[in-house]
Parts: structure tokens; sequence; C-alpha cells
């Protein structure tokens, strides 16, 4: 049996961390979301893929209850969230890093790891989150204005383990960063799941998407329209092409 299918049935028998069905959303009177479906099981890695403007973004806003106006079911293990604060959201164990970073500018860099509350147990201490980002601890004092595109990435992403969540739902982590930083990226986003943490990663890079995750969604105009794990993305990477525009 091949890595990718031992990866695929292994977290298959557990229930899923993350349920969504029929999600919709709308930014104003605009409707963006047209009936998400998705899950994602306990220690997944699961990327939405898509053109821009498919709505992966909004898919992610609308799971963290940053989005002004969503319907349709999200359950997180079982208990339905979807009339629930992000605050609350947060506390049940998701956290969103953002395709902007949200890095705090004025701010060290252990100033900015420090910000976001803790909401759970089990968040990572400081000194772990260094061993994880090295780079991370040599620019401690650093202001966040003063580091590089691939450093606010780290930064965005330890950020959010020091809060003790447990889904994370990341953002174009890969975007206008060099190859060499997105294979570190990578390697941290491996080190993650076997620190079993559940991902879902919205991608445009799909090389880095597909070296991770066990199971790939497709969106179009607001919907998912097409799944397929890790082991059949060879066989079905023509129509992948053809869903991506490549
Ligand atoms: N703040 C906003 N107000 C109004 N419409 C928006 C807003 N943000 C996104 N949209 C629209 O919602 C749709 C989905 O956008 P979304 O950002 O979710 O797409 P995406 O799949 O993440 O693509 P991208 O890679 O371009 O971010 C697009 O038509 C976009 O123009």
């Amino acid at each position: 049996m091949s890595e990718a299918q031992t990866r695929t049935q292994t977290p298959a028998r557990t229930q899923p961390f993350l349920a969504v069905e029929g999600l919709q959303g709308w930014y104003g009177e605009s409707h963006v979301l047209h009936g998400v479906d998705l899950q994602v099981r306990e220690g997944e890695i699961v990327t939405l893929l898509g053109r821009n403007g498919a709505g992966k973004t909004t898919t992610l806003k609308a799971l963290m209850g940053v989005l002004e106006r969503r319907s349709g079911s999200i359950r997180l293990r079982g208990t339905e969230v979807s009339n629930w604060p992000s605050n609350r959201i947060a506390r049940a164990g998701m956290a969103w890093c953002p395709e902007e970073r949200g890095i705090f500018a004025g701010l060290s860099v252990e100033e900015n790891l420090m910000l976001p509350p803790v909401v759970a147990p089990g968040g990572l201490p400081v000194a772990e989150l260094y061993t994880l980002f090295p780079n991370l601890e040599e620019r401690r004092g650093s202001q966040g204005t003063r580091l590089s595109g691939g450093e606010q990435q780290m930064l965005a992403i330890a950020r959010i383990l020091r809060t003790g969540a447990r889904l994370l739902l990341l953002d174009e982590v890969t975007e206008g960063l060099a190859p060499v930083i997105v294979e570190q990226i990578g390697v941290t986003v491996g080190k993650l799941r076997e620190a079993g943490y559940t991902i879902l990663l919205v991608e445009q890079n799909f090389r880095f998407a597909a070296s991770l995750a066990d199971r790939h969604y497709v969106m179009e105009h607001g919907r998912v329209v097409d799944e397929m794990a890790a082991h059949e993305v060879a066989d079905r990477q023509a129509s992948l092409n053809k869903y991506l525009g490549v």
C-alpha cells in the first residue's frame, strides 16, 4: 500500500472534525457561496483548490464566523456551530491564518506571537514555537516590518499554534514566497501533521498542496464540484488541470 493510501485510510475511521453542509455566504447583497459541502477528519490535511474567485477564501471566512452573513450547517466534532460568533468558534479549536497574514508592523516577533489569546489547552509554548521555527527565534526582537515575507508567514502560522487551536485554516501560505521558503513551510506543515493537527489548506500552488494533502476538494462558483484522494491525483490530472485552468 502506498504512503498516500495509508494516509487517506487511517483518518477515515474517525469522525469528522469538521463537517460542512450547504454552506452559503454573502458579502452584502453579493451571494458568493452557493452550498459548500465538505468534511475534514481528525488529523487530515485537506486542500481547497480552484481558480481565482471560486470562493475558497470566503469559505474559510464563513467557517471562522467572520463573514457578515452565512447559512447552512457547520459541525465541529458533531456540534453545530454555524450560529456561533467567531470568538466562540476559536475557543472550540478552530484558527484561521489569513492570506494577508495580519502581522502587526510596530510589534516585535515575540509581541506578535503573544498577541492572540490562548483559547484552549494544548497550545504550544513559545520555546516550542522557536524549535519549530528557528528563524523566528533569531528574529524575536525584530519589528514585524523588518521581517521577510517568509518570516512573516511563519510568524502568522506560529501565532495560531500558541492558541491551542487544533483545526487550522491556512490561506495561501506559499503566496509570493521563494521556492526554498515554500519548501521550509512544507516541512513545517508536515511536522504539524505528525503532531496531529487537522488542516484545511487553501492553495494555488498545487505542487505544494499535492506534496502534503490527504485529499483535495475543487471549488467552482461557490460550490465544491469535485473531490479526490491524494492517490487519485495522478489518474485525474487532466480533469484537475481543466478545473484549475493550467
Ligand atoms: N470583500 C468582498 N466584497 C465583495 N465581494 C468579494 C469580497 N471578497 C471576495 N469577493 C468576491 O467573492 C468571490 C469569491 O472570492 P474568494 O476570495 O473567496 O475567492 P478565492 O477562491 O479565494 O480566490 P482568490 O484566490 O482570488 O482569493 C469573488 O467573486 C470575489 O470577487
